[in-house]
């Protein structure tokens, strides 16, 4: 019997970083389908670098990435279309495009070569539009929507793909709590009801204790895996920070200010 739990990503030894530095190393996580995994770290040590380096977007510097028990490096660009989506926190060039526009853009990897949609493409782009609550903007375009706005069209343009793995770079930034807590919850709707990897890196590490599966934190040592209450567990927050700042609270599995 085939396990339902399959590892959607595997990430062995990893070293990542640029020709100049080595940025971080002995990277080693799985990721499985139906769960929401963040990646924390002070700023610098690495987050954005493993992010782009998962997503094919830069080399890694040694060890291995395999989806789907197979190597990232052996992935052809269409197929791995197929399998990963990237939604990173640079503007999209396409803002001129209606909110409807750029989310059908998900099914460019599936279209013919005119981009034709076919009916099941259509149900998709709707779906998406409903899933991250964008019906009343889709007429829109995308330079005239909020920063929260926008980001809920790219991650539904991320739905619309429908790839078992979506990776995102800092998907909360310049958010209020509310909006943060609203696109975090819908991640992890996304990834428990319809059975995605969703991976992200995070500075809400208060909120990723409160919404994700498992977290990966990024400390230029161990670099720790598993479920929050493992971690916490395990006193691998209290040295996330210098603690003359910022103190862990295990009890409420939050940061608090050293008064
Ligand atoms: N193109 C590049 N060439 C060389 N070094 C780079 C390049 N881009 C980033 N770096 C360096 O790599 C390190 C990791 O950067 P990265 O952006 O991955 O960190 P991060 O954890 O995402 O940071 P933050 O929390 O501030 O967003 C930093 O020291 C950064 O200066």
């Amino acid at each position: 019997m085939s396990n339902p739990k399959t590892h959607t990503i595997s990430i062995n030894n990893l070293a990542i970083g640029y020709t100049s530095k080595t940025v971080a190393k002995n990277i080693n996580f799985s990721c499985h389908s139906g769960e929401l995994c963040a990646i924390i770290g002070v700023n610098g040590v690495g987050k954005s670098t493993l992010l782009r380096t998962l997503g094919n977007l830069q080399p890694e510097l040694s060890g291995s990435i395999t989806i789907k028990g197979e190597n990232l490096a052996d992935y052809s660009s269409p197929k791995l279309a197929q399998e990963l989506s990237v939604v990173l926190t640079e503007q999209p060039s396409s803002k001129n495009l209606t909110v409807e526009e750029l989310i059908a853009l998900g099914r460019q990897p599936y279209t013919n070569w005119i981009g034709t949609l076919s009916p099941s493409d259509k149900t998709l782009i709707q779906d998406s539009l409903a899933a991250f609550l964008l019906n009343d903007l889709r007429h829109n375009k995308c330079h005239e929507l909020s920063d929260g706005q926008l980001q809920r069209v790219l991650i539904a343009r991320a739905m619309a793909q429908d790839t078992p793995l979506i990776l995102l770079d800092e998907p909360t930034t310049h958010l209020d709590l509310y909006h943060k807590v609203q696109i975090l919850k819908l991640l992890q709707q996304l990834a428990h009801n319809e059975q995605k990897t969703i991976l992200f890196t995070t500075h809400e590490i208060d909120l990723a204790i409160q919404l994700c599966d498992k977290i990966l934190i990024l400390d230029c040592a161990e670099n720790p895996f598993g479920e929050p209450c493992e971690l916490i567990e395990q006193k691998h927050f209290e040295h996330l920070f210098p603690s003359e700042m910022v103190v862990f609270d295990a009890k409420t599995g939050s940061f608090k200010v050293n008064k």
